[in-house]
Order: structure tokens, then C-alpha cells, then sequence
């Protein structure tokens, strides 16, 4: 399952987010659970934030996994506050290994959900080598409100970086967008999707719209039922619409009897963004949405 972050819901499993880590383009921040990576090699990550989780017992078995894994050689002093060298010399395709899928059993289907998978230059042609007949499933919203959910997660853990406006823009006067922005380039799914249908037919993607999941989660899950080919149990009956959260939330939490709604990292209250500078946003975007309607044969209704 794929996203574009920022999108729909979910934890990212530690395991893959450090796949995706790994296959991060050098000197992109990246996180790994709660740590803020730069990838400096193809085998060596910088820890850009101090936080306290990065030492936790899971981040630590996906460090020794790695080493026993491909070889890795860890400096374990403190693992994660300290680069991570590799031995090994070549690609590590092992991330997309069903071997690092976990166990199901006949009739069952096994899922992996990294958002960052859609924007990685690298992942279609490995998961198509791991298996040609995955079905994807890619969680879209809005690009601009993307973009400013994107920003509003980077500057809760860090109060400290740039205004929006000066992220977005590389000229102001001139209304020039700062394409070098990974939170702008991350909207730009047509560019993206044009890379994963080198690899996969659009029969095997679903596109999920984040506006609808929010409007009418049951009918967005339905479609993903039946793209899965799964009898349709989730329905309009699972959910309630919870007044404070100002989302739909589960009636019952998967084995209790209690409602569950997302964390309170998932629909968190975003900044005032000038509305010029959203209008210039949705201009920059709208070739990009039109062609993506296009690709996918839907219309997403951003403009
Ligand atoms: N039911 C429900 N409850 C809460 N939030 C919901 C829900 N459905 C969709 N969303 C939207 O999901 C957005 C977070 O997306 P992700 O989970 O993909 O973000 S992440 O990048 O994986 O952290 C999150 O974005 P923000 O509103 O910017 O916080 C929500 O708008």
C-alpha cells in the first residue's frame, strides 16, 4: 500500500520505514519512527534529530535484523545516534523480500504500507522483481492541502524551521515555486505514477481519494475490498462521525469494544496559509491534476 504521506491513516511499521529509508535519494531527510535521517550513501544515514525513542527495542531489532540480513556492520555504541556503515557492496533488494513479509496463511493477504514507496524512484521495478502481480493501493489527496499537512507535521516536531511561504517559494515577487521542496514534489503524482506504470498495469492500482476516506470512509474501503477481491465486511455501520476529532472514527477498536478514533498526529489543526499563496499553489498544481484525472480515468475534484 502506498501513500503519499500526509494522506490517510496508519503507523508506518518500523521494519519498512526503514526500507524506505534505505531507498531514500542521498540528502533526503527521512524518518525512521520517530527519528529524522539523512541519507548521505547508499549505506549510511545521519541522525539529524535527538529523540529519545530511536534507541527503543524496535528500532534496535531492525538495526541487528539489517545486520543479519545484508551484513551490515552497526556501530553500536549508540546505533542510532551514530552513522550506519554497511559492508555490503552492491543494492539491497532484501527490503522488498517476501521472506521480510510476515506469515499468512491460505486465504489471507498480506499488506506492507510505506507512503513514501509512491515517490521512490527506485521501488516499482523492486517490488515488481519481488512479486509482478502485487496489487497497489495509493492513498491521494489534494496536493496543496497536502503540502501544507506535510509542513504542519515537519513543524511539530521542529518549531524551528522557515515559514511555509518561504519553502514554497524560491522567488516571491515572481510567484516561482521551489520544486526542490520534497513537500512539493511529492504532489506532483502524475510524475510519480508515470514511473510505476513502467512496471505495473493501472488494473492493478487502486486510487484511493484521502477527501473521500475522510467524507465517506466506508464507501472508499468498499472499493478497496473489492479491488482485493475481499467479501465487503466494513461498512458504514463500523464508523461514527466523532464530534471533537472532527473525523469518522471506528465504533470498536479491533479486538476491544471500544471506539477508536486516529492518533492525535492525524488531523491536527493547520496553519493559516495566505490565500494567495494557496492560489498560487493550486495554479502550480492544476496541469499536474489534470493529467493525473487523466492517467487514472478519475476525477479527484482538487480545483
Ligand atoms: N478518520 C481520520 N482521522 C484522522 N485523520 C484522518 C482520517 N481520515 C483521513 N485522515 C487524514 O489523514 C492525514 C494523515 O495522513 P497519513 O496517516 O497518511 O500521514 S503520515 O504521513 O502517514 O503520517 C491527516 O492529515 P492532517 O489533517 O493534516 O493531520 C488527516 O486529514
Amino acid at each position: 500500500m502506498l501513500g503519499a504521506n500526509r494522506v490517510s491513516s496508519a503507523c508506518l511499521k518500523n521494519a519498512r520505514v526503514f526500507a524506505a529509508a534505505y531507498l531514500a535519494a542521498d540528502g533526503q531527510p527521512q524518518h525512521m519512527g520517530d527519528c529524522l535521517f539523512v541519507k548521505q550513501s547508499q549505506h549510511m544515514f545521519r541522525l539529524v534529530n535527538n529523540c529519545e525513542t530511536c534507541n527503543r527495542k524496535d528500532s534496535k531489532i531492525i538495526f541487528e535484523h539489517a545486520k543479519v540480513t545484508v551484513g551490515t556492520r552497526v556501530c553500536t555504541e549508540n546505533a542510532l545516534s551514530e552513522h550506519v556503515h554497511s559492508s555490503l557492496v552492491g543494492q539491497v533488494e532484501y527490503f522488498y523480500s517476501m521472506e521480510l513479509m510476515p506469515r499468512t496463511l491460505d486465504g489471507q493477504i498480506t499488506m506492507e504500507k510505506t507512503p513514501s514507496y509512491f515517490v521512490t524512484k527506485e521501488a516499482p521495478s523492486r517490488i515488481s522483481a519481488m512479486s509482478k502481480d502485487a496489487k497497489l493501493i495509493v492513498v491521494v489527496r489534494d496536493p496543496v492541502t497536502r503540502v501544507i499537512s506535510d509542513y504542519t507535521q515537519t513543524l511539530s516536531k521542529r518549531p524551528d524551521i522557515p515559514t511555509f511561504e518561504s519553502l514554497t517559494f524560491k522567488n516571491r515577487t515572481t510567484g516561482l515555486i521551489d520544486i526542490s521542496w520534497s513537500a512539493i514534489q511529492i504532489g506532483i503524482y502524475a510524475k510519480h505514477l508515470e514511473n510505476w506504470l513502467q512496471y505495473f498495469p493501472m488494473s492493478q492500482i487502486l486510487f484511493v481519494s484521502g477527501e473521500r476516506l475522510i467524507t465517506d470512509p466506508a464507501g472508499e474501503l468498499g472499493r478497496v475490498q473489492d479491488f482485493l477481491g475481499l467479501k465487503r465486511i466494513i461498512t458504514d455501520k463500523h464508523f461514527y462521525f466523532n464530534k471533537t476529532k472532527g473525523f469518522p472514527c471506528l465504533k470498536k477498536a479491533e479486538g476491544s469494544s471500544k471506539p477508536h478514533c486516529l492518533g492525535k498526529t492525524k488531523g491536527r489543526t493547520h496553519p493559516n496559509i495566505h490565500p494567495e499563496v494557496v492560489q498560487r499553489l493550486r495554479e502550480f498544481y492544476r496541469p499536474f491534476n489534470m493529467k493525473f484525472y487523466q492517467m487514472t480515468g478519475q476525477d479527484f475534484g482538487w480545483d
